[in-house]
């Protein structure tokens, strides 16, 4: 501007000389501060002055306003350099010619502002942008407002350096090659209203800290590989999409409200609005939408006199039909409220109400058509099916009858949900087997807690043993770093298992069916065991446990395809056998025709060889081989081939504690030896090296 206004000045200092006015004006100072030479010069200049310099400024203005791309020196010098530099670095289309001798401000794709002293906006859409964005450049537009990058081939990651961009509301990077974990720096630019990431490569989480976009009404995420849960984003968002990406878990409530295509095509995403979370449980049926495609037609209109006192009729015969309906339901329970079942309470969204009690037989319909948890007298909890619905669920294994998960409630509490299959009882059926099989309680037998009963889904529910099953105890980890289990642990296991069997045979008349180790599960810390999976048989067509139980399976049931108190009995001595041999029945031979564990140990015993039958890590413990000898003779009268040879399970009970209670009178009279008071034998060995390898004892 100053250069211009000199110009100017020259040009009019010019004129004044070609009417010989001012020969002797110096052109480094402007007329009016030069000394002045007479009074009449003076008079001169003073009227030049006004003129002259009027005509600069009306020059200049004509100037600036016919020539905008002259503008004097209006140009966002450091923005550009942070362009040019992008520009050079990174391949792109013929399109993008950026002109070094005129101002960025109007380059392709650049915007500044209204006094061009900052880049503004930076579009450059589908321009054939190929390789990484380079550091240093575009995260020095720190000015800008809206920067699209999208439909491009760009790779690499976002440079750290965008977080300099703080004054960003739009950002389009979707369509490009774009990797890595989400842009960590994209959580500081907290102007930013809309965030396109979707059609790239990026991995790894999505942060909660998007949080801190508290601006955000657009946030579109889909087509990469995002993986993990989706965190609560509890911004005001408008437009959210997630879709095709790899994420689990439970949807947020807070993002609940969008619709499932913002959420489909990923790993395993549940809840609202997709599938409820829990995989044991059904999908709610779809509403029988009117679809608005299928407008509603009204024909009432033209409705004739006869239609109408038709319609009338016909509904009053509905009506007729319907109340038959419930007072002939209300009768068929009636028997049923004269005997309630005891144990029985009902739950729904945590309210648990007893059906005992008040009882009224509309509750009841409702109850049973509802298809509510059923839980059980003496239950501890009270959640309920919408709590179980948002459980998270881990598979703990897949069964004979079915599957069992772990399930984590949002308030911590822990059950474990048996999914059941091929389930052959109906629902009334199924409910009395399981108020039978809920009402036992003993210390050794794992609760039914509640059970569910639909057309499409038979759940339980049960107690959580956090310390797993002695199968897991005693085959799990065999080798090094695995603690052996110890002798008095596997006694514990024995007679605890026995007396929860021997529970179930004399207090409840229940037949197991299904003993073997895996359910057998243990207390956490004490490893106090607890007899699970009893009493289901009934239930199932075939009440014959499956091939994978072949090694616990008593001969006979081959012919009466029934379970028994004594069949029960032969399963529980080759549990025994399990324990004192360290083999799983079913690996117990070599061969693939395989001999099962008993008769591998008959024969083992025939030889002489019955230090060979008993596992290598009892082998470790001191004076336990009388105990084990004892419990050997046990368990193979358990599994004798006869039935009526096997000893019930109270006698077996009595025999185990018989080996117990003189182990601990031995233990007793060899305390009171031990005591020097006494005068001891120096030789006895000290009171825990039952449980402490002789390694480290010697
Ligand atoms: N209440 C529970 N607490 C802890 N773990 C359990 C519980 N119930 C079952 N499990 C474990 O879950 C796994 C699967 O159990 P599930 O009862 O479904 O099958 P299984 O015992 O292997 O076979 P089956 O169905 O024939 O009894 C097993 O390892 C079992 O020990």
């Amino acid at each position: 501007m100053v250069t211009f206004y000199v110009m100017c000045y020259r040009l009019i200092s010019f004129s004044t000389l070609l009417h010989g006015t001012s020969s002797g004006i110096s052109l480094q100072k402007p007329p009016f501060l030069v000394a002045q030479a007479s009074p009449k010069r003076h008079r001169f200049e003073m009227a030049m002055w006004v003129p002259f310099h009027v005509t600069a400024i009306v020059l200049i203005c004509i100037v600036v306003m016919t020539h905008p791309s002259e503008r004097v020196n209006a140009e966002p010098t450091q923005d550009r350099q942070a362009l040019l530099q992008f520009i050079s670095l990174t391949p792109h289309a013929n399109r993008v010619q950026w002109n070094a001798s005129r101002s960025a401000c109007d380059w392709f794709g650049v915007q500044c502002d209204s006094n061009r002293s900052f880049v503004y906006s930076l579009h450059l859409p589908a321009v054939g942008l190929v390789g990484p964005v380079p550091p240093n450049t575009i995260g020095r537009l720190t000015q800008l407002r809206v920067l699209s990058l999208r439909s491009n081939a760009l790779t690499g990651e976002i440079p750290a350096d965008f977080a300099n961009l703080t004054m960003l509301r739009n950002l389009y990077l979707q369509n490009n090659h774009f990797s890595g974990e989400f842009p960590a720096a994209l959580t500081r630019l907290t102007r930013v209203t809309r965030l396109e990431l979707s059609s790239n490569n990026f991995t790894g989480s999505i942060p909660f800290s998007l949080n801190n976009l508290t601006h955000l009404t657009g946030l579109f995420l889909e087509n990469n590989s995002f993986s993990g849960n989706l965190p609560a984003i509890t911004l005001n968002l408008t437009n959210f999409n997630v879709s095709n990406n790899r994420l689990n878990g439970s949807i947020p409530n807070a993002l609940s409200h969008f619709p499932a295509t913002s959420f489909s095509n990923n790993k395993n995403l549940c809840g609202k609005p997709l599938q409820p979370c829990t995989p044991f449980f059904p999908a709610p049926s779809p509403s029988p939408d009117v679809s608005p495609a299928q407008p509603v037609e009204h024909h009432h209109q033209n409705l004739s006199t006869a239609a109408i006192v038709g319609i009338a009729v016909g509904s009053a015969i509905l009506a007729l039909l319907l109340l038959s309906l419930i007072i002939f339901l209300c009768c068929r329970r009636r028997p049923r409220r004269a005997k309630p079942p005891a144990a029985v309470s009902t739950a729904r969204g945590g309210d648990v109400a007893t059906s005992s009690s008040k009882d009224d037989i509309t509750g009841s319909v409702e109850a049973a058509e509802r298809n509510k948890l059923v839980f059980l007298e003496g239950g501890v909890y009270g959640f309920g099916l919408e709590d179980l619905l948002r459980a998270s669920a881990e598979v703990l294994g897949k069964g004979s009858m079915g599957t069992s998960y772990k399930a984590i409630l949002e308030d911590g509490t822990t059950v474990v949900v048996k999914r059941l299959k091929d389930v052959a009882a109906a629902k009334r059926e199924f409910e009395s087997q399981m108020e039978v099989v809920g009402s036992v309680k003993h210390e050794n037998v794992v609760p039914l807690r509640a059970f569910y009963f639909s057309k499409d889904e038979k759940l339980l529910v049960y107690d959580y043993m956090a310390a797993g099953s002695l199968s897991a105890l005693l085959h799990g980890s065999r080798g090094s770093g695995r603690t052996p289990l110890d002798w008095d642990t596997r006694m514990k296991i024995a007679l605890g298992a026995a007396r929860g069997i021997a529970c179930l045979h004399v207090s409840a008349k229940l037949v197991h069916g299904n003993i073997k180790s895996s359910n057998i599960l243990l207390h956490d810390a004490t490893h106090d065991p607890c007899v699970a999976d009893f009493g289901l048989n009934p239930i199932f067509a075939n009440p014959v446990p499956s091939n994978r139980v072949a090694g616990y399976r008593a001969p006979e049931i081959l012919e009466t395809r029934k379970p028994t108190f004594k069949s029960d009995v032969y399963s529980f001595g080759v549990l025994l056998l399990e324990l004192l041999t360290g083999k799983a029945p079913n690996q117990a031979s070599l061969s693939e025709e395989g001999i099962d564990l008993p008769r591998w140990v008959q024969s083992v015993v025939r030889e002489e060889w019955t230090a060979e039958v008993f596992d290598a890590e009892l082998m470790r413990f001191h004076n336990i081989e009388e105990e084990m000898v004892q419990l050997l003779q046990i368990a193979m009268t358990c599994v004798s081939l006869v039935p009526d040879q096997r000893p019930n399970m109270e006698e077996v009970v009595r025999m185990i504690d018989d080996i117990s209670r003189s182990v601990s009178t031995d233990e007793g009279l060899r305390q009171s030896s031990d005591d020097p008071s006494k005068g001891s034998d120096a030789h006895t060995p000290p009171q825990d090296a039952r449980t402490t390898p002789r390694s480290d004892t010697s």
